[in-house]
């Protein structure tokens, strides 16, 4: 049977959707440094595609966060090839195609969140009511309508981080890149922001990249995830889960994703064999 094409063409060039939107091929990176060089990222190759939750995991150091930057075009790779939505890093981050999460929520204190939120905005020449519009949009996507006008500092670790994925949101990009957003913040919060981000993900319909430490996280969160071997980083497994897209945290009890933790574990012990 033919198959039906499903690509569609824009003003701006052909534009493939069933082509991935992140693909990464044969990826190398290696740091020079006053003590030599780091090799980061070993021939790494991986599709993400539309609407997908790839999490990495790997031990520290194994280049994840380099790998999110690569992609991110904050670093450059030494070999191979990185698309995102068919343009260079460079490109898709001069056409806002993606929305960028750190570790640390990163706001700044002696600014409301609102402003925090509008800041970008501000930079890239947005008007005032565009701004507001969508601070206001986004403010409600993450739960934190009425506090817009709160400083940081008065906002627990959780809402800040949520003051922070609000902002990444602003820009209607289609791929949130988020750094362990949720690292420094303890279970329950933790547990209860993985839900309010499943949450988000099935209502904006975004492509999520998120790296983490958790194996509970990551089977919990993701429809991929992708265990990395100690540095330098190289894909081991890539898991796909066949976890329901909705899922109470009460899942976590389930042989299902029990099965699924076990695999992400023994990737993980397999990968430190190879040192
Ligand atoms: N700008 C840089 N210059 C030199 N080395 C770097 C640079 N950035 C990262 N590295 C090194 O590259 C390796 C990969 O770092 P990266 O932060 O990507 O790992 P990670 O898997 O995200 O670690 P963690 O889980 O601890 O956050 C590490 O050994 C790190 O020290």
């Amino acid at each position: 049977m033919n198959q039906v094409s499903t690509t569609q063409f824009t003003g701006e060039g052909a534009l493939d959707t069933t082509s991935p939107v992140i693909q990464a091929k044969s990826l190398d990176l290696t740091f020079p440094t006053n003590d030599g060089p780091v090799h980061a990222l070993s021939d790494v190759s991986l599709d993400i595609n539309k609407g997908d939750f790839v999490s990495f995991i790997g031990p520290s150091g194994c280049g994840k966060t380099t790998f999110l930057r690569t992609i991110a075009a904050l670093e450059q790779p030494t070999g191979g090839t990185v698309t995102v939505n068919g343009m260079t890093p460079d490109e898709a981050r001069r056409a806002r195609a993606y929305g960028y999460v750190f570790q640390a929520a990163g706001l700044y204190p002696w600014r409301t969140i609102e402003k925090n939120i509008k800041l970008p905005l501000e930079i890239m020449g947005y008007s005032a009511s565009d701004q507001q519009e969508r601070a206001d949009r986004v403010l409600q996507l993450v739960d934190l309508e009425g506090f817009g006008k709160k400083f940081p500092w008065q906002l627990s670790g959780g809402m800040q981080q949520r003051a922070s994925i609000a902002r990444a949101l602003a820009f209607d990009a289609d791929i949130l890149l988020m750094d362990e957003p949720f690292g420094a913040l303890d279970e329950i919060v933790r547990d209860r922001l993985n839900e309010e981000l499943l949450k988000l993900w099935a209502r904006t319909e975004k492509t999520i990249g998120f790296v983490t430490h958790s194996i509970p996280e990551a089977v919990y969160l993701s429809t991929k995830i992708v265990v990395m071997s100690p540095r330098p980083g190289r894909i081991t497994d890539v898991i796909e889960s066949d976890l329901p897209r909705e899922r109470p945290l009460e899942i976590r009890d389930t042989p299902e994703f029990l099965a699924l933790a076990h695999r992400v574990r023994e990737g993980l012990r397999e990968g430190h064999a190879y040192e």
